[in-house]
């Protein structure tokens, strides 16, 4: 047994019965007496005088939750298989669940990237940012050749001049200065068009799907996050992100960067040296078949390289979650084995694509080669009849050089671009994933004080996880009056859990309705219901920030209200040991409070809140027997007028509430008073508490 850090008391269960020092009266204080006595309440007889050595271990247990609620689910249940839920279980099956798959495989698109898909990314990106970065780039390249133009006017003078043996027209420093002020123009634009494509396509660009990609994930329902798995999600917001962010920017700068100078340069190169102009189609037809058959493959490649990268993240981030799990079970070498698997899958991909650039390079390279021999070719046969301008000759074939890596570029970035649009694509699909209903309708807001009475209503209520899914609760109808207490039980799988997640529309009717002091909350966007209820969740979620962001994330309340409720959850004591007090920070995740500690400051927060409807979901199930009988004399007193719905394995949690609802299948079995059901032969609580009883 630990206290205050130090191990207080060791050794067998019965030899510290007997010893009757600590852990004998934490067990006779709370293992023992407290059923007895409200079994007695109740006229319950309970098994028998001796100490039950479940329950004494169940209450020396405390502080791991996941332990605590199985082995209270197994106190007060009849014999189920327990299982991981969805709320705690991050393991995902990949197989058939029901009518309906689990986790939704990742589809890749087959084809072309369609003109839409380039539309939509300059339209975020904006129009006029595209015009002006492609102004600045003509231009640059523009002044780029004239600057060449020039050395071939000033060549030529220099030629004329020696052959005629006239004088100097200009001197050096007229052609030196009209060079260099070319080049500068064109070095102006050059950098104007950069700072364009970075700082404004490419930032609003950027800006504007992460946002988008950003508020339809935040806004998809619990079936979306059901069905994918976060590998795939993290994906989406970071190895996609980042080719919205940087390679399409950079891939349509370059390739546009080629394209207008290889348009500028050609037509010189033309109308310098017309024959040329012959070779231009031939190897233009070439290098479009090469792109052709190029890009095809390439581009199914990639797109399997993406998808083929999501599976490793998935199985990453579960393996390093359950990793404690798996080395308890020594599967360690299976999971090395699979992820080698899914490396292995993705490498054969990024492998091949890596070829395909090689195959596309090698026979580039030979054009090139050739388009240059021709030019030269050319040139000699010009020089030869004595038509051709050495400076002509001399721009031509630097241009026939330079042409061809530049259209050996520009078909490499045509590949990249479009490769790197997928994963536009991608950001694109989850932009436009369906979200659940608008958080809220401005013309249809509920009163401030709604709900004022607390009532909740259960109309013949059908609800499912998601479409192609069995009903989870099946025609149910109970209503809850104003300020009641109600005890909601029934076996793992009854749907329990999942009543909650209807009140607060996590999940959304299929059929009938819910209504809160006799309005349908269906009618209300999500911000104006869920604002207005209060739970404390079985995994109690807390953020990475301060005490007082956790307990007050609007900045809304006083300290003195803070303290209020932390006093009242019991919490107030441990945060004051901190220097910080509620400046002190929480971890992600909640990582450096205990489990129980976590679930305390969900219970400060609903006290602060202090919504008509409060929902305790296993709430106290991490805490220590002292410490819940506590909290639930705090909630009793702090929530007396509000109505309170307690999902509770340990049944003596809610022995005493005013009405218990027994779920059954997704069915109301029975609701009625305690005395009522205890009193009700082969009634189904009845059973629970017996059985609760006999452990
Ligand atoms: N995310 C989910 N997707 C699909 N089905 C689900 C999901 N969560 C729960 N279910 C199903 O809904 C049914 C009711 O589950 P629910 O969690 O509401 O039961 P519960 O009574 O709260 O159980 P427990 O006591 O174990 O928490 C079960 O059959 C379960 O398989």
């Amino acid at each position: 047994m630990l206290q205050d850090g130090l191990v207080a008391e060791y050794g067998a269960v019965n030899d510290l019965m007997e010893k009757r020092a600590l852990v004998y009266s934490l067990i006779q204080e709370y293992g023992v007496s407290e059923p007895a006595s409200l079994a007695t309440s109740r006229q319950i007889t309970p098994s028998g005088s001796t100490v039950n050595l479940a329950t004494a271990q169940m209450a020396c247990d405390i502080g791991d939750s996941d332990i605590q609620r199985r082995r209270s689910t197994l106190n007060s249940m009849p014999p189920i298989s327990i299982t991981p839920t969805h709320r705690t279980g991050q393991l995902r099956a990949t197989a058939d669940s029901g009518q309906g798959t689990l986790i939704m495989k990742e589809v890749s698109a087959a084809g072309k990237v369609s003109i839409a898909t380039y539309m939509d990314y300059f339209r975020a990106s904006t129009w006029s940012s595209w015009a002006l970065f492609a102004t600045g780039m003509t231009l640059s390249q523009g002044f780029l050749v004239l600057s060449n133009i020039w050395l071939k006017v000033w060549s030529s003078a220099n030629d004329t001049r020696m052959r005629d043996g006239t004088p100097e027209s200009h001197g050096v420093l007229y052609y030196i200065a009209i060079y260099g002020m070319l080049g500068l123009i064109s070095a102006v634009f050059s950098y104007t068009q950069s700072i364009v494509l970075w700082s404004v396509c490419a930032v609003r660009c950027g800006r504007a799907t992460h946002r988008n990609m950003l508020d339809a994930v935040l806004r998809s329902p619990m079936s979306f996050f059901d069905t994918t798995p976060l590998g795939r999600v993290l994906q989406r917001f970071s190895k996609d992100q980042t080719s919205v962010d940087e390679v399409i920017p950079r891939t349509f700068g370059s390739w546009l960067q080629n394209l207008v100078s290889i348009v500028f340069s050609l037509a010189v190169i033309v109308y310098l040296m017309p024959a040329f102009g012959l070779m231009i189609i031939p190897t233009v037809l070439f290098f479009f078949y090469l792109k052709n058959h190029f890009l095809d493959t390439s581009r199914m490649l990639k797109r399997l390289l993406s998808t083929t990268r999501s599976p490793i993240y998935s199985s990453f981030e579960e393996t390093l979650a359950g990793v404690s799990t798996i080395r308890a079970f020594g599967k360690s070498d299976s999971f090395i084995a699979e992820n080698l698997q899914r490396l292995t899958a993705n490498h054969r991909c990024a492998y091949l694509l890596l070829a395909m650039n090689r195959w596309l390079a090698i026979r580039q390279e030979i054009v090139s080669a050739l388009i240059i021999f021709v030019t030269a070719m050319l040139g000699v046969i010009s020089l030869l009849y004595g038509k051709a301008d050495v400076g002509v000759i001399g721009l031509s074939l630097s241009y026939a050089l330079q042409n061809t890596q530049q259209i050996n570029w520009m078909l490499r970035m045509e590949g990249d671009l479009e490769n790197s649009m997928c994963d536009y694509v991608r950001v694109q699909e989850y932009e436009q994933l369906t979200p659940e209903a608008p958080d809220v309708i401005e013309d249809n807001r509920p009163e401030r004080s709604w709900p004022e009475q607390g009532m909740v209503e259960f109309k013949n209520y059908s609800t499912r996880y998601r479409e192609g899914l069995d009903l989870v609760l099946k025609g149910i109808s109970f209503a809850v009056k104003p300020r009641e207490k109600v005890g909601i039980v029934g076996r793992t799988g009854a749907g329990k859990s999942s009543l909650t997640l209807a009140l607060f529309r996590i999940i959304e009717a299929a059929e009938g309705q819910i209504l809160l002091d006799d309005e349908d909350i269906a009618q209300y966007g999500l911000f104006d219901v869920r604002s207005k209820l209060s739970i404390i969740p079985q995994d109690p979620v807390l953020f990475a920030g301060t005490v007082r962001e956790n307990l007050d994330p609007f900045n809304t309340y006083s300290d003195q209200d803070i303290w209020r409720a932390l006093e009242h959850a019991r919490l107030a004591d441990f945060i004051r040991t901190k220097d910080e007090r509620l400046e002190f920070v929480v971890t992600q995740g909640g990582e450096n409070f205990s489990v129980g500690q976590r679930q305390l400051i969900c219970l400060a927060r609903a006290l602060l809140k202090h919504a008509k409807v409060l929902v305790l979901d296993e709430a106290t199930a991490a805490i220590d027997p002292e410490s819940d009988a506590i909290i639930q004399d705090s909630i009793r007193k702090e929530f007396k007028d509000c109505t309170v719905l307690t999902i509770a394995h340990r049944l003596n949690t809610i022995i005493d509430s005013d009405r218990i609802l027994v779920l059954d299948e997704g069915q109301v079995a029975e609701f009625d008073t305690p005395d009522a059901l205890l009193a009700k032969e082969d009634g189904l609580f009845k059973q629970l508490w017996a059985r609760a009883n006999e452990n």
